[in-house]
């Protein structure tokens, strides 16, 4: 049967299946994403190696594709105190676990310098034999004492000009967000790979 005109944008639409365990982040995704991107999540418990958030990232994703043996798209999201190095990074799901909020207010305790990164580093893969595409989105904050819901990990202690994660309204969050910035740089990878 033909494609007609009206069928024609959605069917030339593109899907990703993003690999994540994270509901809190999906609904970013798909928030951020959709309907442009529709996105399609399957959870699968991936090793995460120790290294560069870069390194994290693109492991997780060829981890990934190995699984699946299709096109996947990862993400790997570090919190990084300027004052550390950007530690804890990559190992703040580990940081969060054992410490929480308190403890991640009180390694900063004993320095007056209290900004941190939150960065979100995508990494998209058509499939196996292909090298995975990285997209980074890094959004600058400090660290400050719990204030807002605790429902989504360290959004309460990371404060953004004047209100924390937890205290934005989900859409704005999803405006300025390291998130976003991230899949603001996918999606205009994908906008291109359409027209080439
Ligand atoms: O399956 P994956 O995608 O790996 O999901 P995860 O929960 O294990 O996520 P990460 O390995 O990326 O670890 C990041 C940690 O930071 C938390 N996190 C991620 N994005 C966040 C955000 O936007 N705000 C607050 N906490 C966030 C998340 O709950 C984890 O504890
Ligand atoms: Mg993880």
């Amino acid at each position: 049967m033909a494609t007609t005109a009206a069928q024609a944008p959605s069917a030339a639409r593109h899907t990703v299946n993003f690999i994540t365990g994270n509901a809190n982040k999906l609904v970013e995704v798909k928030a951020i994403l959709e309907p442009a991107i529709q996105v399609e999540n399957q959870e699968l418990d991936l090793i995460e190696i120790q290294g560069t958030l870069e390194e994290v990232t693109l492991d997780k994703c060829r981890r990934a594709t190995d699984l699946i043996q299709g096109p996947v798209l990862v993400e790997d999201t570090s919190l990084c105190f300027n004052v550390l190095d950007g530690l804890p990074g990559p190992y703040i799901k580990w940081f969060m676990k054992s410490i929480g909020h308190a403890g991640l207010n009180n390694l900063l305790a004993a320095y007056e310098d209290k900004s941190a990164k939150a960065v979100c580093t995508f990494a998209y893969s058509p499939g196996p034999g292909h090298e995975p595409i990285i997209f980074q989105g890094v959004t600058d904050g400090k660290i400050v004492p719990p204030r807002g819901p605790a429902s989504f990990g360290w959004d309460a202690i990371f404060e953004y000009q004047g209100q924390t994660y937890a205290e934005m309204d989900k859409v704005e969050k999803n405006k300025i967000s390291h998130r976003f910035k991230a899949l603001e740089k996918l999606q205009a990878w994908f906008a291109n790979e359409m027209m080439s």
